[in-house]
């Protein structure tokens, strides 16, 4: 459903140096498949995600959606590709049914399928006594409800989430968490990026671990934990990158010590 194939993108600093911020990446995700691509900041996780939708042109390789390449047929690849982002992104002059009208048309959903689609969308996500509000007077947490919809009004077969739940409550964690298992059963393939990574092993059926540009390691959960011998991908995350953290809990004793 997902193929990313060798993808590459340099790019060219101020500096006049080069940076490989993706560095070779292959991955492939099947339909029902939730798949995490984790990484610490700047591993190049987004700028692979922008390369798949066809936003950004590669230095070298390839990725497709449904078998359409990004670099070949973009349009065919957005019809087919939701995207979540933490930015809750809603028109503030639109009502949110309007908003979620105006997406679906643009994205050519016939006007006669759209009405009941916003219903059923608004029904599953708990936004249907929301749907003639103004956007602008909706909270963070009703937004990013908004925004859920709204990535699933053309019924893609395949949603990138990029940090979904940044800037989220408990409850709307919640939510998005049981949307990516709902996108599971409707047989979606799905892209998660998350720092999040207690979330992310409860959601992602594989994970791509990605530094430096490259994914450094692939796998299920239980394949990752026999490779590198740790429970949690935290710990996982911190050996492969080689990096420990600033401070150890030494360290921390001796700043408390210095304080008191
Ligand atoms: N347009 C650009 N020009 C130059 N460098 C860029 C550009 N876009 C991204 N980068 C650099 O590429 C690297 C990868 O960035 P990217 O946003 O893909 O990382 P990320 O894994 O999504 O990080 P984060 O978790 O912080 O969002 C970073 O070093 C970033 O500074």
């Amino acid at each position: 459903m997902i193929n990313v194939e060798s993808l590459s993108k340099t790019f060219s600093l101020a500096s006049g140096k080069e940076l490989n911020a993706v560095d070779g990446v292959s991955f492939e995700v099947h339909a029902g498949e939730v798949y995490g691509l984790l990484g610490p900041n700047g591993a190049g996780k987004t700028t692979t995600l922008r390369m798949l939708l066809g936003l950004l042109p590669s230095s070298g390789g390839w990725a497709s959606v449904a078998g359409f390449r990004s670099d070949i047929e973009p349009e065919e690849v957005k019809r087919r590709v939701g995207l979540v982002t933490s930015g809750t992104g809603v028109y503030r002059w639109l009502s949110l049914r309007e908003m979620l009208a105006f997406f679906a048309d643009l994205y050519g959903v016939a006007p006669d399928v759209t009405k009941g689609r916003i219903d059923e969308l608004a029904g599953l996500l708990g936004i249907s006594h929301l749907l003639d509000r103004s956007c602008s007077t909706l909270s963070t947490g009703q937004k990013q409800r908004a925004s859920l919809a709204r990535a699933l009004i053309h019924d893609p077969s395949v949603v990138l989430l990029d940090e979904p739940t940044a800037g989220l409550d408990v409850m709307g964690s919640q939510l998005v968490a049981a949307f990516i298992r709902h996108l599971r059963e409707l047989g979606k393939g799905a892209i998660l990026c998350t720092h999040r990574l207690e979330e992310a092993e409860r959601l992602c059926d594989r994970f791509g671990l990605m530094c430096g540009g490259r994914i450094i390691s692939e796998g299920t959960l239980e394949e990752l934990q026999a490779r590198t011998g740790c429970e949690t991908l935290t710990d996982m995350f911190l050996q492969l990158s080689g990096e420990a953290p600033f401070l150890e809990p030494k360290d921390l004793a001796e700043v408390k010590e210095v304080a008191s």
